[in-house]
């Protein structure tokens, strides 16, 4: 179902004390707090367990940042997807850009690492965007489309409507570059479009579709009022439990 969502991707940032500090921080600023959007925070695999201890699954939902294109076995230093579901997770990312360019993570990886996450009661935050260079000779839809198509439009339509998308358009991810609110309003009616070709326009109606790219509490409210922008995956700024609760009341 369609909600607006602000979740923080955490990155290979914190140690385990200073991520379950900041857990804890966003989870007691919540509770005074009645968000008009779901809020997640998305943690390293060596948080998951400590840092679902210390919050509200009422109030906070939880993720990790990749799993595994397995489900068991001989993958030394892999995660599987029932792992990250048995530390209470119940998101996880994938397909972000910095495990496509620096892991070489490809849409077949990724199709298989979505039915696994499905398969497992996790929601997949699935990442896609175009690089400088695409923006800037013009292949950007076409370039995002192929990847929404190559990994997810294997799925039955009630698979898909348990996926979440974010838009980080590459150029924008820690560069303090934002799209502007209509680029970004642009790519998500795209997106949504995109989707409704396939599965309908219900089904496309339904899905949320956050942004991603040096969000902040100073551009996010800019950012959610447009109307096929869904909320924020949210990553420098969700380092901070002040900042990141800025951007959650932006909606
Ligand atoms: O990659 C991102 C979230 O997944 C965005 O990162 P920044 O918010 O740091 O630009």
């Amino acid at each position: 179902m369609r909600k607006n969502i602000v979740a923080g991707n955490w990155k290979m940032n914190t140690t385990l004390q200073e991520g379950v500090a900041l857990a804890k921080e966003v989870n007691e600023a919540l509770k005074n707090q009645q968000p008009k959007c779901d809020v997640v925070i998305c943690v390293p695999f060596t948080h998951l367990a400590s840092v679902n201890q210390v919050i509200d699954p009422e109030k906070l939902g939880l993720g990790a940042e990749n799993c595994a294109d397995h489900v068991k076995g001989a993958y030394t230093g892999e995660v599987s997807a029932p792992m990250v579901a048995s530390t209470g997770a119940t998101y996880v990312i994938l397909g972000h850009s910095e495990r496509r360019q620096y892991y070489g993570e490809t849409s077949e990886t990724l199709k298989t690492k979505v039915n696994l996450a499905l398969e497992n009661n996790l929601t997949p935050i699935f990442c896609i965007g175009e690089v400088l260079e695409e923006r800037e000779n013009g292949t950007y839809s076409q370039v995002v489309k192929a990847q929404i198509e190559e990994a997810l439009f294997n799925l039955t339509a009630e698979e898909f409507s348990k996926i979440v998308l974010a838009y980080e358009p590459v150029w924008a991810i820690g560069t303090g570059k934002t799209a502007t609110a209509e680029q970004a309003q642009d790519m998500h009616a795209f997106i949504r479009q995109t989707i409704a070709d396939r599965y309908g326009k219900e089904i496309a109606d339904n899905t949320s579709i956050l942004y991603g790219g040096s969000c902040k509490p100073s551009n996010a409210a800019e950012l959610f009022a447009k109307p096929d922008v869904d909320g924020g995956l949210i990553g420098g700024a969700a380092l901070e439990a002040a900042s990141f609760m800025g951007i959650v009341t932006a909606f």
